[in-house]
């Protein structure tokens, strides 16, 4: 009644307008809400939760748990429902959750691009070859690739060696946090080989900053993308963590931004180089594209914060997981060691040479082993711009996709006992039938790991060097807990003892492993 006086009150030309405007919303709600009902309809027949929120659709009922028992949830769903599931974030947004290879492979084999979560790292990584894509991520890649030649990595094994050196002579304690002390070496790794930067890294203490940040970062982004709350940027940037965020943002830009410089200065001074590798800040800083262009400053540093998280976090992460797996079960251990006797037997040095890393199969069954268990990248995601059929379902163009590689790795549909840690399911005897997109801790398809040579022989030699010198055994006294963010990591550091371990005396002792290793 009280709208209809005021609206009575108007001038004719003016009510016109505000009927026909209200006229308007209302067909635009009512246009909405049908299409809503038929999006919700279509995307809650699909197997999933059915306990919805209209705020959290189906994450309320992980908000209170603890890392661990998130992970074990998503790995029951991945149990519950074989191939794929629906998960509602918030109640707008459906996620449509695949762990297995064949809902996990059609979207592998395609081009499209990583879905929206990938943006809260904007901040930090910016337009970088993780984060970008279309024709920049394509140019990228193709100006970037030849960073990761074989001709290149090569000499990368001396200095594994040497920051394996660094790390096994740190080792004082009998008792030792290993995440942060791998996770140092790497970044030494890392630093050294693609950006010529030498900065002594493992001598500067317990932790670094940078490593911390990077911690920091990777945790917050997955946080956001669990809060529906912090989707907007300006609300998310006006909350404490935004701000957090930011700082350590810029932290991590301040130290790509000296890694940039010092390369800059080394060349003024020294011009282009001639006896030192072609590494990959050479070729960020020169390569051209068939126009002439090449990187701008602002995407040479967001290349290398990309290459610097994505090139140290995740080896760290693979290399910690596999050596706690082996002080859990020193059968294998013991068989990587004694392959390692077998290879070093007569050197005078336990450096693990470039022709050596194909030699050493079981150590690489045993690294495989650790990403299948671990799953370093627990998941990967990717938006659809078009219609995709997966098993039978037409998703809708725009569907967020998650690809859940921990799910996919513990899918009892696809390995057999998933929860134990067993080397020999990569035998080559026992790989060979299946699936290829059964393990794919680099993902697969175009937009697989452009790192992933130089991670799987930097882990080798710095998983054998440990090994070579050390039994390990697991710490009574602290308990291991898994959390996700970007990649899996401890929730309270991974503890364990180290013994000084005795080198094998007769490699004729070791019978298993004479496939030509001793050649
Ligand atoms: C064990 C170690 C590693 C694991 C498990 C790993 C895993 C992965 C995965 C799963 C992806 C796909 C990400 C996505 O689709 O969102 C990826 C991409 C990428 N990785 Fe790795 N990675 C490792 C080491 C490295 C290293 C050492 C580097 C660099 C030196 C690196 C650089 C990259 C880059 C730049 C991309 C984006 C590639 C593109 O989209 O074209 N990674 N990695």
């Amino acid at each position: 009644m009280e709208v209809a006086n005021q609206l009575s009150s108007l001038s004719p030309t003016i009510r016109l307008a505000v009927i026909a405007g209200m006229t308007a919303l209302t067909v635009q709600i009512i246009r909405w809400l049908v299409w809503y009902r038929s999006f919700f309809r279509f995307f809650n027949q699909l197997p999933g939760e059915t306990d919805f929120s209209w705020v959290w659709g189906n994450l309320h009922k992980t908000h209170s748990y603890t890392p661990e028992q998130r992970i074990r949830y998503l790995l029951e769903s991945s149990k519950k429902y074989p191939k794929f599931f629906r998960r509602w974030i918030g109640p707008l947004k459906p996620v449509i959750v695949l762990h297995h290879p064949d809902t996990m492979k059609t979207l592998l084999k395609s081009s499209e691009p990583k879905s929206p979560g990938y943006k809260f790292a904007l901040p930090w990584l910016g337009e970088g070859l993780l984060i970008t894509n279309g024709p920049r991520w394509y140019r990228s890649r193709r100006l970037l690739t030849p960073a990761f030649h074989f001709d290149i990595l090569k000499p990368y094994n001396t200095i594994s060696n040497r920051a394996a050196d660094v790390l096994v002579h740190a080792v004082e304690k009998t008792s030792m946090e290993i995440y942060s002390s791998v996770s140092l070496c790497t970044l030494d790794v890392i630093l050294q080989c693609a950006m010529s930067y030498k900065d002594d890294i493992q001598l500067k203490g317990e932790s670094h900053p940078y490593v911390q940040a990077v911690m920091q970062l990777t945790e917050m982004w997955s946080e956001r993308g669990r809060n529906p709350l912090f989707v907007l940027d300006f609300i998310y940037f006006l909350s404490s963590r935004g701000r957090m965020f930011k700082a350590h943002c810029n932290f991590a830009h301040s130290v790509a931004e000296n890694v940039i410089k010092a390369r800059k200065e080394r060349l003024e001074r020294e011009g282009p180089p001639k006896k030192r590798h072609l590494d990959f800040l050479d070729i960020l800083l020169t390569a051209r594209d068939e126009s002439g262009q090449g990187f701008t400053p602002l995407e040479i540093r967001n290349e290398v914060d990309t290459f610097l998280f994505a090139g140290h976090d995740t080896t760290a992460s693979a290399i910690a997981w596999t050596l706690y797996s082996l002080a859990q079960h020193p059968q294998y251990q013991q068989k990587v060691q004694e392959e390692l006797d077998c290879l070093l037997a007569g050197r005078q040095s336990d450096d693990i040479e470039w022709e050596d890393l194909q030699k050493l199969e079981y150590l690489t069954q045993v690294i495989k082993e650790g990403m299948r268990l671990h799953s370093t990248v627990p998941f990967i995601g990717r938006q659809l711009t078009k219609p995709m059929t997966i098993e039978d379902v037409t998703l809708p163009e725009g569907t967020w996709c998650s690809l859940n590689i921990m799910g996919l790795h513990h899918n009892p549909l696809v390995w057999s006992d998933p929860e134990t840690f067993d080397p020999d399911r990569f035998h080559p005897d026992n790989i060979k039938n299946k699936d290829t997109y059964a393990f794919v801790p680099f993902s697969a398809g175009p937009r697989n790991c452009i790192g992933q040579h130089f991670a799987l022989n930097e882990q080798k030699v710095i998983i054998g060097r440990i090994l070579r010198k050390f039994k390990l055994t697991v710490d009574p006294n602290h308990k291991v807990q898994k959390k996700i963010a970007a990649v899996t990591r401890p929730a309270t550091g991974l503890r364990l003892l180290l013994t000084q371990g005795l080198q094998q005396s007769s490699v004729t002792e070791v019978v298993w492993c004479d496939r030509s290793i001793a050649a």
